[in-house]
């Protein structure tokens, strides 16, 4: 099939349908039998429009008088065109043009004119000051193509220059990592037998069992995926089972596990001894897990549905380890899912802070004397991180923040409270961690 074609009905659907854009270029770049380059070329456009949309609907409107009347496919149309005439060199504008006026074509004749007119209009007007005039925040919501209340949320909890950088820096492309799998290889034969199979790659930024891979076919589809040695995984995830003091034998609870991507990093760590108890309240979800354990070899796992904001008597003091990997807003992992720029609402942020302080409360029951629970948000709003943990630690006597310590990089910052944010980067998402300690008072 045509790649504008799969482009535009990947955008309908994230658009429109609130599907997840990885999940659907995945479906589609599959299902179609797409070759390599243009996997490439759709998977730029897709996720460049995803993310530039609301600066590409600014830039429409300046050529159409009501875009709440033009028909949705034919938005996408002009979308994706825009998002390659002002921010894509390897296309041809008046190739990308022609293009977007053939597909229009199939909605209809009126339609090719429509989008031919517009889209002609926008190129002769490409280098005018689209934003001349317009109050500096707006100007800069714009700019980077964030809504209003993120760009407001980060300045007002990061500072000007900081959200700057954030926003700059979640506007990237996303890299790919992933992790060796040492209770199937060594490292470094894992690293040469990828640099064999034509990747392009390199030694992780900050954890010794990362590699970057910078360039090559999908990894998943490669047989080191999957027999089991590697597993994908951004850096900053891969920060946290390491830090968790595992030893071989512990008992350790994941209360919101799925994917499997921390749960199976604790397993390897265990060696495959002790148990480690994988929940999540989906059901569907449970299989993700397993199939990630069965295809790394993980033998030490067990799988319960479960909603861990709901108190379960049965693992009161069980444990040694509690991961909370809690839901999230997700603001630091928009660099992987643009969407949650449009999809995530301001009034979402409280009722995620009451669901994750209820599933704090019932993993602290859950764990030994001397026992930690650990922590962890893939966001960077601080009523999620810094504010819950200090609510936690003001209502548990028996509950200490211990220190961690990642070296010293300008994207990762020690909070006060001990806890530590990592701001994106081109290699990294943005998280949170907060390791505590249960000691007897
Ligand atoms: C950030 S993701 C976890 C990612 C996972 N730890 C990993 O490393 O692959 C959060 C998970 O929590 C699950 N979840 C959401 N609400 C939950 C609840 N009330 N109880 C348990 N799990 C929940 C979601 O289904 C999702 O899989």
């Amino acid at each position: 099939m045509n790649a504008r074609k799969i482009i535009v009905e990947i955008l309908d659907n994230v658009f429109y349908n609130a599907a997840y854009s990885n999940i659907e270029l995945t479906k589609r770049l599959n299902r179609d039998n797409v070759n390599d380059k243009d996997k490439g070329l759709i998977t730029e456009i897709v996720y460049g429009t995803v993310r530039y949309k609301d600066k590409i609907d600014f830039i429409i409107k300046n050529f159409i008088k009501d875009v709440k009347l033009v028909e949705p496919r034919i938005l996408n149309i002009l979308r994706a065109t825009v998002y390659q005439i002002m921010f894509l060199d390897r296309v041809p504008s008046y190739a990308a043009v022609n293009e977007a006026v053939q597909l229009a074509k199939e909605v209809s004749f009126n339609s090719s004119k429509f989008v031919n007119g517009v889209l002609r209009n926008i190129l002769r007007n490409q280098d005018k000051d689209f934003y001349k005039g317009l109050e500096p925040r707006k100007a800069m919501a714009v700019n980077y193509s964030f809504p209003n209340w993120m760009v407001d949320l980060f300045i007002n909890q990061y500072g000007m220059d900081v959200a700057k950088k954030i926003m700059h820096n979640l506007n990237n492309t996303p890299n790919v990592t992933v992790r060796v799998n040492e209770l199937k290889g060594d490292y470094d034969e894992v690293f040469t037998s990828l640099e064999e199979n034509g990747y392009d790659i390199a030694e992780g930024v900050i954890c010794p069992e990362a590699i970057q891979i910078n360039k090559g076919s999908n990894v998943e589809n490669n047989s080191l995926f999957k027999d089991g040695y590697i597993t994908v995984q951004d850096e900053s995830a891969m920060l946290i089972a390491p830090n968790m003091d595992i030893e071989e034998g512990m008992k350790v609870l994941d209360l919101c596990s799925a994917p499997g991507g921390k749960t199976t990093h604790i397993s390897e760590l265990l060696n495959n001894t002790g148990t480690v108890i994988a929940c999540d309240i989906y059901d569907h979800k449970i299989n993700l897990i397993k199939e990630n354990c069965d295809r790394l070899g993980i033998t030490n796992v067990e799988y319960k549905i479960q909603d861990a904001t709901q108190e379960n008597k049965e693992f009161i003091k069980f444990a040694d380890r509690v991961l909370i990997d809690v839901p999230c807003s997700g603001l630091g992992i928009i660099r992987k899912k643009p969407e949650i720029k449009w999809t995530k609402k301001k009034e979402d942020l409280h009722s995620l802070t009451k669901i994750q302080r209820e599933i704090m409360v019932n993993s602290w029951e859950y764990l030994k004397d001397e026992g930690i629970m650990f922590y962890s948000t893939c966001t960077l709003n601080k009523h999620e991180n810094e504010d819950n943990i200090n609510w936690f630690i003001s209502q548990h006597k028996d509950a200490i923040i211990e220190k961690m310590y990642f070296g010293k990089a300008d994207n990762i910052v020690y909070n006060e409270n001990g806890t530590v944010t990592i701001l994106p980067t081109e290699a990294m998402d943005g998280f949170f961690l907060a390791k505590i300690k249960k000691v007897s008072r």
